[in-house]
């Protein structure tokens, strides 16, 4: 244990603080970098992810996290609640200049987002939307690559756009929504 500590102390303090040596090493060297694994034989890469979208945040009060963003740290554009009853939540908006927040309150019996405040009584991030040029192109990409698609088909989201949701336990535990623009 003490031995391993040390070579990673060594190790660390070695390449951690010497960026320029580490470039270097990584400029010439024929070995693969370190995300060239073999987690995702098929490495095509027919589409790109975009922009960020959004950033939703379930809520357990929509009305005071609102007066959150707008009160607290001066969000100016707020809209105001809008039921989506196809996807089982109420959404109210927030802009920031270069995107969005979404915030998420359950509707309904059997919203999606029930069990999550469950286990998050004060709220939390949610998923992040990223958008895709085409949603069925970028679908049938990453479900080729193992990802639970989370509904057969895309639905119209809250900007009345296709969405589709990637199964958070492929995603590195992030629930990620693809919207095509
Ligand atoms: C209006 C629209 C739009 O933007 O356009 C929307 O926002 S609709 C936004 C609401 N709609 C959606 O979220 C649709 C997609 N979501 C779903 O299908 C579901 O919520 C799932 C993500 C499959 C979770 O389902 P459910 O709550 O029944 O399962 P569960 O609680 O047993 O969760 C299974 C495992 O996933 C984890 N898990 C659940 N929700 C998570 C989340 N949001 N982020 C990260 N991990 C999450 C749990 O902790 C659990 O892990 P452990 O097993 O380790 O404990």
């Amino acid at each position: 244990m003490h031995t391993i500590r040390r070579f990673t102390n060594t190790f660390i303090s070695r390449h951690h603080f010497t960026p320029l040596l580490t470039r270097q090493i990584n400029k010439f060297s024929t070995t693969p970098t370190f995300y060239d694994s073999n987690v995702f034989k098929n490495k095509s890469i027919p589409f790109s992810i975009g922009k960020l979208n959004h950033i939703a945040i379930a809520v357990p009060n929509l009305q005071e996290s609102a007066a959150f963003y707008r009160d607290v740290l001066g969000a100016q554009k707020i809209s105001e609640p809008l039921e989506q009853p196809d996807h089982g939540v109420t959404v109210v908006f927030i802009e920031l200049n270069n995107t969005k927040f979404e915030l998420l309150h359950p509707l309904g019996e059997n919203s999606p987002i029930a069990n999550f405040l469950e286990k998050n009584k004060s709220g939390g991030i949610h998923h992040v939307c990223i958008e895709v040029e085409d949603i069925h192109e970028a679908m049938k990409q990453v479900v080729d690559k193992g990802i639970r698609a989370l509904s057969k088909e895309p639905k119209i989201g809250a900007h009345g756009k296709p969405v589709v949701f990637l199964h958070p336990k492929d995603c590195n535990g992030v629930l990620i929504e693809l919207e095509q623009v």
